[in-house]
């Protein structure tokens, strides 16, 4: 990839855990530059690999069974079904070797066979050798930068029903592409199995398998399948996909970009070109093409496709179909990452922000080169809340990505705590202003609040910017937001700073990690909750959803108050006064602030043992020595038991889980992975992420259990 702050951002984030993101969608599986196609295999390792969403292309058996398939017709190429005689000569073009100059040919369509028997093939990777002379070696033909080795073991071909219910157990989203018939319709002539009934069996599986449409995009290349999902299934064609690729061939790019508004009229919400229809080189930089401008100008969403599927891009073709707008600037493998860049920039304008945003250019302090921060205020977020961003640009569009400003509906779980009311209110504390009771008994590990902040501030650029500069743009983030969310944010306002700004966020914010990056956030609701050296409750934030959720450490009884640690808790006793003093303004009278020096001792040295363990764990982790990892982890659940401090015990589980996996103890990784997911469903909080990691975690324990068998 070529020198520069695209290259060392990635490359600063290389040894990182993937992420789960809706903004990457499985192509045929996920997997498939080394697993076999819509297979088990494809969607798990798409999975691994942070797919949000899975496809799989729809084509009918003979008996009118939905199968996944990339085509009607590839069998031949995606299966070993030339290599099987009885069936080889059943399909539309049975095998026929090389001779005499002429090519290997075949053609094997779904519809030859019926469902029992595409149940017998074995799926391969999609090749096939034009020079065979044999069915064997017809089946190879694998470029060199995929791999035949998972193909090794039979994997079958899916039916539909199959992708979605291992798709819904890995807590993912669908897409199914209706994939346009290769035999003539209604199938066969003179039958009912027409396309409509084709287009409406689709919706039919879904629903007969309980998924609802928000979870799933449909998708397909002929408009009259949109038009029929439109007036037939309405509540299924808000999020369908009309596929375009209608200027490769049939019309001119400028009649594609003419017919966009076509389909907006009709109802189509979302259209799914070629990568090399939505940008265009200027100046020798890729920059949005006119097709993409004007889909977001008529209101239709965009979705692409498909990052995974060109050769080589610094073999001198550059880059091949997928690269063909962007041809003169491709020319090495690295060019795959500038062209998803622009795409993903693109992408922080698809929210409509309700200011238009404000930019301050810092200067370029380091090899990441400059960055641009900018003020972006969404009125919409969270029902009407709002949110005011001052954060760097490419923050604001990776927030976009992974769908952090759109609305979900919330877990079950979630769902019932709200309807048992806030288990809080705010009221004031002698001595402490107002502070957080707990209006009824609050169990351990429960989530006692979930917040989301009015104003989310970078730190560089708090760091970077002049302090009269600073305070201008932050007032502006302050003014912009609703009324309402105004007004709880004014509220918090403290005389103890000359400026109003500084006074609000002074003593309220609390920092948190976004996109690798200390931030500032304001929450009106948890910055009521007072300090205490000894507290029962604690902040988990997620990225994803922009949520804090406040998680009690203990029970805590009705009428005591919510309190947590402003300071780390191993905090020793001195630099804790000093810095609560100095921060935040009040002496600290808590009782290891307080307290004996017996009692501040004891305690400092408890907490002190706790952080070396939680550090030794990660060493002994990392260098492979599990069972004294696994020792140190009940160590560590032990010792923060006794300081009142316990683990949060679903992290906890999946700690456990993944070291007794890693030191081959199934019966134990089992029933953490058991106890993992449990504990997560239980929690109910906002952000499944980490439910759907335990879920794929103990899929593969179960796998495992079962090869082992
Ligand atoms: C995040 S606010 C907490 C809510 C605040 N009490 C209020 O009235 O909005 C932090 C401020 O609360 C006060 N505070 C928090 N914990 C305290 C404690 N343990 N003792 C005295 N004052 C405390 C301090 O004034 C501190 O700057």
């Amino acid at each position: 990839m070529d020198e520069g702050p695209l290259k060392n951002k990635l490359a600063s984030c290389s040894e990182k855990e993937m992420k789960r993101s809706d903004w990457s969608i499985s192509h045929r599986g996920g997997g498939t530059l080394q697993f076999p196609e819509h297979t088990h295999g494809s969607i798990m390792a798409g999975t691994r690999m942070g797919a949000g969403i899975q496809e799989c292309d729809v084509t009918f058996t003979k008996d009118k069974q939905l199968v996944c398939r990339h085509s009607q017709c590839d069998l031949h190429t995606t299966t070993n079904v030339v290599a099987i005689p009885e069936l080889n000569a059943k399909c539309t073009v049975p095998f026929k070797p090389a001779s005499g100059g002429s090519k290997a040919t075949a053609k094997c369509c779904t519809s030859d066979f019926t469902l029992d028997e595409i149940k017998t093939l074995c799926a391969k990777m999609d090749a096939s050798d034009a020079a065979a002379t044999t069915p064997a070696e017809y089946l190879g033909g694998t470029p060199g930068y995929r791999t035949d080795l998972y193909a090794k073991t039979c994997n079958r071909v899916l039916k539909l029903r199959e992708y979605i219910d291992l798709v819904d157990g890995l807590g993912l989203k669908f897409t199914a592409e209706l994939k346009t018939p290769e035999v003539p319709m209604p199938f066969p002539a003179g039958s009912d199995y027409t396309q409509s009934k084709f287009a409406q069996q689709l919706i039919d599986e879904f629903k007969a398998a309980g998924i609802k449409p928000q979870r799933v995009w449909l998708q397909s290349f002929l408009f009259d399948d949109l038009l029929y999902w439109i007036k037939a299934e309405p509540s299924w064609a808000k999020q369908a996909v009309l596929l375009d690729e209608s200027a490769d061939a049939a019309v001119t790019m400028a009649q594609a970009v003419a017919n966009l508004s076509n389909y907006a009229q009709a109802g189509v919400k979302i259209v799914a070109p070629p990568l090399p229809y939505l940008v265009t080189v200027e100046d020798g930089k890729i920059v949005p093409s006119e097709y993409a401008l004007t889909a977001k100008k008529v209101g239709l969403k965009i979705i692409t496709w498909s990052l995974e599927r060109s050769g080589w891009l610094g073999d001198g073709s550059g880059g091949g179909y997928y690269y063909s707008s962007i041809a003169n600037v491709t020319n090495n493998e690295g060019d795959v990452y500038n062209l998803l860049h622009v795409l993903a920039q693109d992408h922080a304008n698809a929210i409509s922000w309700t200011f238009p945003p404000k930019c301050i250019s810092q200067t370029p302090k380091n090899e990441n080169g400059s960055r641009i921060d900018c003020l972006f205020t969404s009125t919409e977020f969270r029902n009407g809340h709002g949110i005011s961003l001052v954060t760097a640009t490419i923050t604001a569009s990776n927030l976009v990505g992974v769908e952090a400003f759109a609305d979900r509906p919330i877990p079950l779980a979630a769902q019932h705590r709200d309807s048992l009311g806030p288990g809080y209110e705010i009221r004031p504390i002698q001595g402490k202003g107002q502070g957080v009771v707990a209006r009824r008994r609050i169990r351990r590990g429960e989530i006692i609040m979930v917040d989301i902040p009015a104003v989310l501030i970078g730190i560089s650029f708090l760091a970077d910017t002049k302090p009269h500069h600073r305070r201008r743009i932050l007032k502006q983030a302050i003014n912009q937001l609703p009324e309402e969310t105004r007004h709880k944010v004014h509220a918090l306002y403290r005389s103890s700073a000359q400026h109003e700004v500084d006074a609000i966020l002074g003593p309220n914010a609390n920092t948190i990690m976004v996109e690798d990056e200390v931030h500032v956030g304001l929450f009106t609701k948890a910055a009521r909750i007072n300090h205490s050296c000894r507290p029962n409750a604690y902040y988990r934030f997620s990225e994803r959803r922009l949520t804090m959720e406040v998680v009690a450490f203990s029970t805590i009884e009705q009428d005591d108050e919510i309190l947590m640690s402003y300071v780390p808790l191993e905090t020793p006793t001195e630099s804790r006064r000093n810095y609560l003093k100095e921060h935040w303004g009040f002496d600290c009278t808590c009782s290891l602030c307080r307290g004996s020096e017996t009692d501040i001792g004891d305690s400092e040295n408890w907490r002190k043992q706790i952080k070396s363990v939680k550090e030794t764990i990660l060493d002994a982790k990392s260098q492979g020595f599990f069972p004294d990892a696994i020792t140190m982890v009940h160590d560590w659940a032990k010792l923060s038991e006794w300081d009142k401090t316990p683990p949060f015990m679903p992290e906890y589980h999946d700690l456990l889980a993944d070291l007794y996996l890693l030191n081959g103890d199934m019966v134990n990784a089992t029933r953490y992975a058991r106890m993992a997911v449990d504990g997560w469903v239980r929690l109910g909080s906002v952000d499944d992420e980490h439910l759907e990691k335990a879920r794929v975690f103990l899929g593969r324990v179960d796998q495992l259990n079962e090869r082992r068998k």
